[in-house]
Order: structure tokens, then sequence, then C-alpha cells
């Protein structure tokens, strides 16, 4: 298989428990999961059912504690801390608010995003940022604040961070949650432009129905287990025994 076919992402057979004792509660139950290069994937279920555990997990943001999570290769099972720091690096984070830092422009807020590679600021730095701000419409904004943008507007500050560094994965929480739907549309479908012309694969949780159009594939997860998967809004049926993902294009 050529490297660049190589799946960005393939967990199997991954479980996930809080707490422990008498407290302990499991929440994820033996998913598969295998994300293509340049997939736009979206994985959507109820409030509780896991989502945001899942992203967190690809994320090495927390630790695997069973299963297999392989992220452009590098196995998280078992990683160390700076196995999880260097799966970090290799991915841009955009949550449900977008955590800009109230006291720094849109352009220090992006430039954050090249520093949290801890390689130390490439010396084209404050270009890059620029470019990257054009490409998402704020290239007149760069020397705002938080309070001077929109709700859309800290979104694709939020959006340029994540993909200043061009980073392999970019791992979406509820980005469209405080927008309406127009904007919410709108900075959806940047993320998406933004991450196929850097080559870069997006896991986005979302509940957001007014964006599924947006998708390459759209996984559904009940009660920690993936149930279905589809695409655009032609239903595939959910393939195999123990909630096994086939990948289908
Ligand atoms: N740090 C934690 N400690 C204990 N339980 C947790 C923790 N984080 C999440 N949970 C529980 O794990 C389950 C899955 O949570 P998770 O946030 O992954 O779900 P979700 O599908 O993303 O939900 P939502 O759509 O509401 O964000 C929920 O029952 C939640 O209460």
């Amino acid at each position: 298989m050529p490297a660049s076919s190589q799946p960005v992402v393939v967990i199997a057979g991954l479980s996930h428990s809080y707490g422990s004792g008498a407290t302990r509660r499991q929440v994820l139950f033996d998913l598969d999961l295998t994300i293509l290069p340049g997939e736009v994937v979206f994985l959507m279920g109820p409030s509780g059912c896991g989502k945001t555990t899942v992203l967190t997990l690809v994320g090495g943001l927390r630790s695997v504690q069973q299963g297999s999570v392989r992220i452009a290769g590098r196995e998280l099972l078992g990683a160390d801390e700076a196995g999880l720091i260097a799966n970090r690096r290799n991915c841009g984070f955009i949550f449900q608010s977008h955590n800009l830092h109230r006291s720094l422009t849109a352009l220090e807020n992006v430039r954050m995003g090249l520093e949290a590679q801890g390689r130390g600021l490439p010396a084209d730095a404050d270009e890059r940022c620029r470019r990257i701000l054009a490409v998402v419409g704020l290239e007149d904004h760069a020397t705002k604040r938080q309070d001077q943008l929109s709700g859309g507007q800290r979104q694709r500050v939020a959006i340029a961070r994540a993909l200043v560094s061009e980073p392999t994965l970019v791992l979406a929480d509820e980005p469209t949650a405080a927008l309406d739907r127009q904007t919410g549309h709108d900075v959806v479908a940047l993320m998406r432009r933004v991450a196929r012309e850097r080559g870069a694969t997006v896991l986005m949780v979302t509940h957001d129905n007014r964006v599924f159009d947006l998708a390459d594939r759209i996984l559904e997860m009940e009660d920690g287990r993936i149930v279905g998967s589809r695409q655009g809004d032609s239903p595939v049926p959910h393939a195999g025994a123990g909630h096994r993902l086939e990948y289908t294009t």
C-alpha cells in the first residue's frame, strides 16, 4: 500500500472506563474504526454515548486503557507522556468554545498553534499565520482581539490556529454549538476546505444535522458503541458482528 493511503486512524477493540472500584463505569465497548487520509468523518450520537471520550483518546489527551489506537502509525496503547505529547503535536484541536486567548490578537492566537509544536517558532511564523488568516477570510482582522470578533470569526481563528502547523489529523468537538445555522455551516465548510487543501484528515463530533452534507462519512454511536455508518444521504448498513466497522467509499 503506498504511504499516502495508509490509514491515519486505526482503532481496534477500544474499551474505556471512568472511575475505579464500585464507581467504575465502562463507557466505550470494543470499538473498531479506520479512517483514511483526507477523509472527513463525523461522529454523532446522543449525549453521553462516548463521542468526546473517543476524540480525547485519539488526540492523546487521555491514556488508552484497552485496545489499540494507532494514529499516523503511532501506537497510543502503552504510550508514555512523551508519546502522547508527540501525538498531540500531530493533531489540530478545535473545541466547542473557540478557546482563544482573550488578551491576544487573532494573529497571536494563531501563532500559538505553531508555538504548541515545541520546536521553536519558524523564521516565517508570522507570514504563515497571516497566510492562513487570509485563507479563513480574516486577513483584515489579524490585530483584533476576541471581543472585537463575532462568534463565527472566533471559530475561524480557531480553525486557523488548529491548521497552521499542518497537522495530520484535525479533531473537532462540536465546533458549531455556539453558532447560528448559516455561520455553523460556513465554519465547517471552511474547516473541510482548508483541511482538504492541506491534506489533513478530520474527525468531528457533532449533534448538528445542519452540516451533514459536509461529511464524507457519518458514524452513529450509542451507549459506547459504533452502531452505524453512512455516507452522504445514502445509508450504508453497518457491517459485521461485534460492532466492527468496515471502511466503505
Ligand atoms: N472525566 C470523567 N469522569 C467520569 N465520567 C466521565 C468523564 N468524562 C465523561 N464521563 C462520562 O462518560 C460518558 C461518556 O461521556 P462523553 O463526554 O464521552 O460523551 P459524549 O457522547 O461526548 O456526550 P456529550 O454529547 O454530552 O458531550 C458519560 O456518561 C459521561 O458522564
